[in-house]
């Protein structure tokens, strides 16, 4: 039988499909946080095998060749490596941590900013894109978040207390890393300043480095109520409930981060 050349077809469906299974690295992350895989690496000194991950996260033996493919596939995302013995030898393959996954260890680690971005909440509307691009939605439930839970974003935080709580400690965890390494490599656009207003700017994460790098700007932090409710107390940052759509109190420098 002749062969068809497939004009690029092959090509084109290993690129549809990988697209299609994107969001299967996504879960695989998400199975990552969920079971503190990189803790239970970096708990064996950063290189761990199978068997010594699967007692440390408490699996059943059974499921070791499952968490086998789910590391695999983790090792395709760049979440992990994998040393295998000489040819020969009878050593288990060893896993180690990468960049990613060292993220995912340590006292200011992004597991609680990952965990928000992969929670059912947040995942859940996007499956809702083409229904919502195919109702008429009233202006009110204009946001594909609002179809899908009834509610606007704001909305669900003011009255879910512990989704709020796990959103508000997520971008704590975000300000905490990112504002580290801003401080460290930028910090001179801070000594230009005398005070700073970080608008929207949640439980002041990020105002909090800053004051504690440069206690001679007066920061301020602006956000609704029910988050300046949960806000810390006895540090130099002032906290002010409001909407930024309103009005923003003045400062020399406005912050806004992931608003
Ligand atoms: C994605 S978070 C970013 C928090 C902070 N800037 C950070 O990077 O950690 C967005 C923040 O905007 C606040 N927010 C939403 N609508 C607001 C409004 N109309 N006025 C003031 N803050 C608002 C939320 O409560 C939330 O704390």
């Amino acid at each position: 039988m002749a062969l068809v050349p497939s004009n690029g077809q092959l090509d084109a469906q290993v690129e549809l499909y990988r697209n299609a299974f994107g969001v299967v690295k996504a879960m695989a992350l998400k199975s990552v946080v969920d079971l503190r895989i990189a803790d239970a690496i970096a708990h064996h000194g950063g290189a761990a095998t199978l068997a010594q991950v699967a007692v440390e996260l408490t699996l059943h033996p059974s499921k070791i060749p499952y968490l086998r493919r789910l590391m695999r596939m983790l090792i395709v995302c760049g979440v992990f490596t994998v040393q295998h013995p000489a040819v020969g030898a009878t050593d288990e393959p060893v896993y180690t941590l990468t960049p990613l996954s060292r993220l995912l260890v340590g006292s200011s680690n992004l597991v609680p900013f990952m965990s928000m971005l992969l929670h059912p909440t947040i995942v859940t509307p996007f499956l809702g894109i083409g229904q919502w691009f195919q109702n008429e939605l009233p202006p009110d439930q204009c946001c594909v978040f609002k179809q899908t839970h009834g509610e606007s974003f704001w909305e669900l935080t003011g009255h879910d207390t512990a989704f709020d709580a796990a959103f508000n400690e997520a971008m704590v965890s975000d300000s905490n890393f990112i504002m580290d390494i801003i401080i460290k490599e930028h910090g001179e656009v801070f000594q230009r300043i005398s005070s700073l207003v970080d608008v929207a700017g949640g439980l002041g994460g990020a105002a909090q480095a800053i004051s504690k790098a440069f206690p001679e700007v007066k920061c301020s932090v602006l956000d609704l109520g029910h988050v300046v409710a949960k806000a810390p107390s006895g540090t130099l940052v002032l906290y002010v409930t409001g909407d930024m759509f309103e009005s923003v109190p003045p400062a020399n420098a406005v912050l806004l981060k992931i608003v």
